[in-house]
């Protein structure tokens, strides 16, 4: 994960000193792009250990269409616990754009595997979670937008594009606002997961993830965090099986994924900017 290591070091180097919602203050730049060939091997950080499972149950959580917190904290995953209502409620934020885009019963993913398969040259094959329409008011609180049929937050990854040729299916997204060193290992396995099952379904093999960025920015409070993982020697990357037999994509279930050979250095822990 050179890409991921280039990107901190380049943020420690040529960050801008910048205040943002949270109160916790960054270094900042405005533009950035990483390229990640997924027949080099699953594109998990091994300069720190991840969790797999919550970034599985996530990306499994989007693709339902569900926006409440406890599917996902019955199967173990908090990270999005802080956003959440009482009832567990986030608003429409991820799932419900991609499955029933503004209420309207658009349902983005269904639309784009079958364009995959029946047109792949298509230069329209986008998905997008940005919906101006739901944005929250940032001078209330996040159950107070959820109440007011807002978003809690509004979507960090904001849309991505598919492109097939040679075979291939490659996948780029576009990250309005990127947290470096907690959020961006998780939205790189996520989207890298995302696009080795869509190939799957669609009969492709899984070509490139290309994360483009916006504003990318290290929290004040990760800069040691960042030093340190800087200091270690990234090792080999692992490899995701997934099971073959699953021709549809919603019928993946978290047994479906095994992670073979992954090696990482210890965790490292951040607290989580809210
Ligand atoms: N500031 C901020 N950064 C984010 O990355 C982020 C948000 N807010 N808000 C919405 C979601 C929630 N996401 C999160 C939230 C927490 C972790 C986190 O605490 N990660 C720890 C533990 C992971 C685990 O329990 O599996 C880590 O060390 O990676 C990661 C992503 C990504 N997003
Ligand atoms: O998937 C995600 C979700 C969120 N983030 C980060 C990016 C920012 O640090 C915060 C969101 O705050 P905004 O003020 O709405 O930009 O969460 C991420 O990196 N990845």
């Amino acid at each position: 994960m050179k890409q991921y290591h280039d990107l901190l070091q380049h943020i420690l180097d040529h960050g801008n000193t910048k205040e943002d919602r949270t109160g916790t203050g960054t270094k900042s730049v405005f533009g950035y792009q990483m390229r990640f060939d997924l027949s080099e091997g699953f594109p998990m950080v091994t300069t720190k250990k991840l969790h797999l499972k919550s970034i599985i149950y996530e990306l499994l959580w989007f693709l339902k269409g569900d926006t409440n917190i406890k599917y996902l904290t019955d199967n173990g995953v908090r990270i999005w616990n802080e956003w959440a209502n009482e009832d567990g409620d986030l608003g429409p934020i991820y799932g419900h754009q991609w499955r029933n885009w503004n209420g309207e019963e658009i349902d983005q993913i269904k639309d784009i595997i079958e364009t995959i398969k029946k047109n792949p040259d298509s230069r329209r094959m986008l998905v997008s979670a940005w919906n101006p329409s739901v944005m929250p008011n940032t001078s209330v609180s996040f159950a107070e937008n959820v109440a007011n049929g807002k978003a809690a937050l509004p979507p960090c990854h904001a849309f991505f594009q598919f492109y097939v040729a040679n075979n291939k299916l490659s996948c780029q997204l576009y990250q309005r606002s990127a947290d470096v060193f907690l959020g961006v290992p998780f939205n790189i396995a996520s989207y890298a997961l995302l696009t080795m099952i869509v190939a799957q379904v669609c009969g492709y093999e899984p070509g490139d993830f290309i994360h483009t960025f916006g504003d990318v920015h290290i929290y004040n409070n990760h800069i040691e965090q960042v030093k340190l993982q800087l200091s270690r020697e990234p090792r080999t990357l692992p490899t995701i099986k997934i099971n073959p037999d699953v021709k549809e994509i919603f019928d993946f279930e978290f047994e479906d994924f095994t992670l073979e050979n992954y090696d990482p250095h210890p965790h490292i822990k951040g607290a989580v900017a809210i």
